[in-house]
């Protein structure tokens, strides 16, 4: 019997960036719609042609996109807000319209909302309905490129999300009107499922033999009463397209209590994540040994970029088989390929050595056929025995990569994670130091990246300006901002971040234990993709990396310079991590070197350090349960950075991820001396759980919103302090500063924006005088 090996999905972008490039040159106006669609026809043809040669037997369609795969969904089921569908545009500048916006030829329109899919760092874009959304077939993109593929040779299984994955991570559009608070969208589910039965049966009329139905909401807690929901809808489709066989995938956790139901649905097959959740295995094996559902076994990992370790795969995977039968087993990837890069074969600066850790999708597909040839009992000995090598010199390497940093780590003792003296000491302390007025005014700590600047970074890594030139213009950068900073009247100053490429990758690129790659994009929306530093070995500081900007910056003003670093969970979160140690020990050893970093910038004479983390919330697990266990160690890991100076010094730290109510008590923990958190398109409504839970740290809600050029003027400003004042009743230290840093901005609004912000706490001043 031999065991079918597949692939859920793979990453749209085209080994060379082709797809971003055409997407962004049409968008650009530079191409034109046929040309854009010629190169995304040649992609999905070379994507599958990959999989079919790394010898793949399940080959996903479908799940290619120029976009995101949800707003596919959403123009295909017809799931567009009135604004949109009435706009007069071509259908695929509707689409691009509803995931980018569309500010052309008098059509004014915002993009949706985009959101997080599940705890990755890829955004989809958030579905808009209504009681009046009507569902039907707008277009057949799932069955045209199955039948684009079967034309090329190829039988793919089309992948779609599922429809109550699809309605659970939607919300009430505007066309709902007043009635969007209450409005439901799982509510609509009875609507959707024949139109997606309908489109089922188109598939089958192809000659789909299979399909892919992705349903990863089976992995979060939910209320509602979903069971008879799945039995419902699954039967609905087991009827509309009774020659389809469904596997039904779940991925980025366990199905927990779900199982019970979920095995018991009238579909072919079950597909479980066994990297990001291996402790489930038993348990499901345990609900679906009774029944005639196959198993999908996710052992190559969607979401790292690790080589395999086949010996522990093909275990875990003989596991399954010795309790199922080898009929009812199949080899995949964890999820879709899409959160990794490519190809590994575009990396030439890695060493041999290096390159050998590492899988990116199309590897990661020869795995998952590798592991289901060595289960079918074909002759793998020698990838197998290469593997084994493989894993074993990177096992090596982890253990043996920095016995210091380990042992300092072991040695932490507890007072290493509090501040020498409660708050209210710490800042008669620093009171002593800086008298700061009341409503002091601050940013967030980056200044526009203007096109000069990258232009010199570039120039300055082609060695085309030398690092005495590059060095001396980021000085001027720092200038010009310090002097902006004191002539529009700014409290506590900033340098402005100019040396930074990117918030993690800066850091990164200075510590030990990264490595980082030429290609390796990975998806984050629509067109934009990042690379994320990858976490080799252990973590530490060589040098400092930030004290010789602040310290120039400081030596330019009598005025408090504030330093600019990003915290530990932020920079992990941001990069790939090691799988051969906890997340928790590398938070903590980058914690440390960030520790090393604050004492030398307090010592540097750095008045205030702000340690950012925007992205704590996000690395939230995706079942509450989990919750306390990571943001214990992620707020523990805080509080091992900053704690170490002395009590005048002030540590700030900055969140542009709002909603907190949830985690409150964990924020409260951090002990910051004063958060910034973005508050303007919030209008403060969560600072309520700061109030409530009687916050007495300092606080900086956002003014204005940093993602637009707009100006936003004084009495706008004014009366979103007012708001949070009204909020905040208790609350005796309030800062005034934007949202969030201003990187992305020009320096014409910036500094108009800024003037105006510094007028907002001067007219707060004269209110409440001291
Ligand atoms: C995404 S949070 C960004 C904070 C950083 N200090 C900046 O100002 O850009
Ligand atoms: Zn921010």
């Amino acid at each position: 019997m031999s065991i079918q090996s597949a692939v859920l999905g793979f990453p749209r972008i085209g080994a060379k960036r082709e797809v971003k490039k055409a997407t962004e040159a049409y968008w650009a106006g530079k191409i034109q719609a046929a040309e854009l669609q010629k190169v995304a026809k040649e992609q999905r043809l070379a994507r599958w042609q990959t999989l079919k040669d790394q010898g793949v037997d399940v080959i996903p369609s479908g799940d290619f996109t120029l976009y995101d795969h949800v707003l596919d969904f959403n123009a295909t089921f017809n799931i567009i807000p009135s604004r949109f569908a009435q706009a007069n545009l071509s259908d695929l500048d509707r689409y691009f319209a509803m995931g980018r916006g569309h500010q052309k030829d008098g059509v004014d329109l915002e993009a949706q909302e985009m959101q997080k899919w599940f705890d990755s760092n890829y955004h989809y874009i958030k579905s808009e309905v209504s009681s009046k959304t009507e569902f039907k077939l707008n277009n057949l993109k799932p069955v045209d490129e199955f039948n684009e593929a079967k034309e090329a040779g190829i039988t793919t299984r089309p992948v779609l999300v599922g429809p109550i994955t699809a309605l659970l991570l939607g919300k009430a559009g505007r066309d709902e009107g007043a009635g969007a608070a209450s409005f439901e969208p799982l509510s609509l589910l009875d609507k959707l499922v024949p139109v997606y039965g309908e489109l089922l049966k188109k598939l089958e009329e192809a000659g789909a033999t299979e399909v892919q139905i992705d349903e990863p909401s089976l992995v979060m807690d939910s209320t509602a009463d979903l069971g008879a929901k799945y039995q419902s809808t699954f039967e609905a489709f087991a009827k509309a397209a009774p020659g389809l066989k469904i596997t039904l995938a779940t991925y980025f956790g366990r199905l927990d209590k779900n199982v019970e139901f979920v095995a018991k649905l009238p579909v072919a097959a079950l597909h479980i994540d066994l990297d990001r959740a291996s402790e489930q295995l038993d348990q499901v094996i345990a609900a679906v040994k009774p029944t005639s559902l196959k198993l999908s076994l996710g052992l190559v990992s969607g979401r790292n970029i690790w080589k395999n370790d086949f010996e522990a795969s093909l275990a875990t995977a003989k596991k399954a088989v010795d309790a199922l039968g080898a009929d009812r087993v199949v080899v995949a990837t964890s999820s879709s390929l899409l959160h990794t890069p490519v190809t590994l074969a575009n990396e030439s600066r890695l060493k041999p050595e290096q390159k050998d850790w590492f899988s990116f999708a199309t590897e990661k597909a020869a795995e998952v056929a590798t592991l289901a040839k060595a289960l079918s009992g074909a002759d793998v000995q020698a990838a197998l025995d290469a593997n084994k090598q493989s894993i074993k010199a990177r096992r090596d390497f982890e253990k043996n990569s920095d016995a210091a940093v380990r042992e300092r780590l072991a040695a932490v003792t507890p007072e290493q994670y509090n501040r020498k003296s409660p708050f209210p000491e710490r800042l008669a302390a620093q009171s002593k130091v800086y008298k700061l007025p009341q409503f002091p005014t601050t940013t967030i700590g980056s200044f526009p990246q203007t096109k000069e600047i990258r232009l010199a970074r570039s120039k300055h890594t082609k060695g085309e300006l030398s690092t005495e030139e590059y060095e001396k213009f980021l000085e001027n950068e720092i200038k010009h901002a310090v002097d902006f900073q004191e002539a529009i009247d700014i409290d506590v100053l900033v340098h402005g971040e100019p040396e930074r490429n990117d918030m993690s990758q800066y850091f990164g690129e200075q510590l030990t234990g990264f490595v980082f790659t030429e290609n390796a994009w990975v998806q984050s929306y629509g067109s934009r993709y990042v690379r994320p530093p990858i976490v080799v070995s252990d973590v530490s500081r060589p040098h400092p990396m930030t004290v010789r900007w602040s310290s120039y910056a400081q030596s330019l003003t009598k005025r408090p310079m504030k330093g600019m670093l990003t915290g530990p969970v932020t920079i992990l979160n941001w990069s790939f991590p090691r799988a051969d140690v906890s997340k928790e020990v590398q938070c903590k050893q980058l914690a440390l070197a960030l520790r090393d970093e604050v004492i030398d910038l307090a010592n540097a004479g750095i008045f205030a350090i702000q340690v950012d983390e925007p992205a704590i919330r996000e690395g939230l697990p995706l079942r509450q349960v989990d919750w306390d266990g990571y943001l214990t160690w992620a707020v523990d890991s805080f509080k091992l950075a900053t704690a170490g100076v002395e009590d005048k010094t002030s540590v700030h730290s900055h969140f542009c991820y709002s909603d907190f109510s949830l985690i409150f008590e964990h924020i409260k923990r951090l002990d910051c001396d004063v958060i910034s958190v973005e508050q303007s398109k919030a209008g403060g409504r969560d600072l309520v759980a700061f109030h409530e839970k009687g916050y007495e740290n300092e606080i900086g809600p956002g003014l204005y919103d940093i993602h637009s050029p707009r100006v936003p003027s004084v009495e706008e400003m004014k009366g979103r302090l007012d708001a949070y004042l009204k909020a905040l009743p208790a609350q005796k230290h309030i800062w005034v500063n934007p949202d969030c840093g201003l990187k992305t901005r020009a320096w014409p609004e910036t500094e108009q924006s800024l003037k105006n912000m510094v007028e907002v706490a001067k007219l707060a001043r004269a209110e409440r005088p001291e």
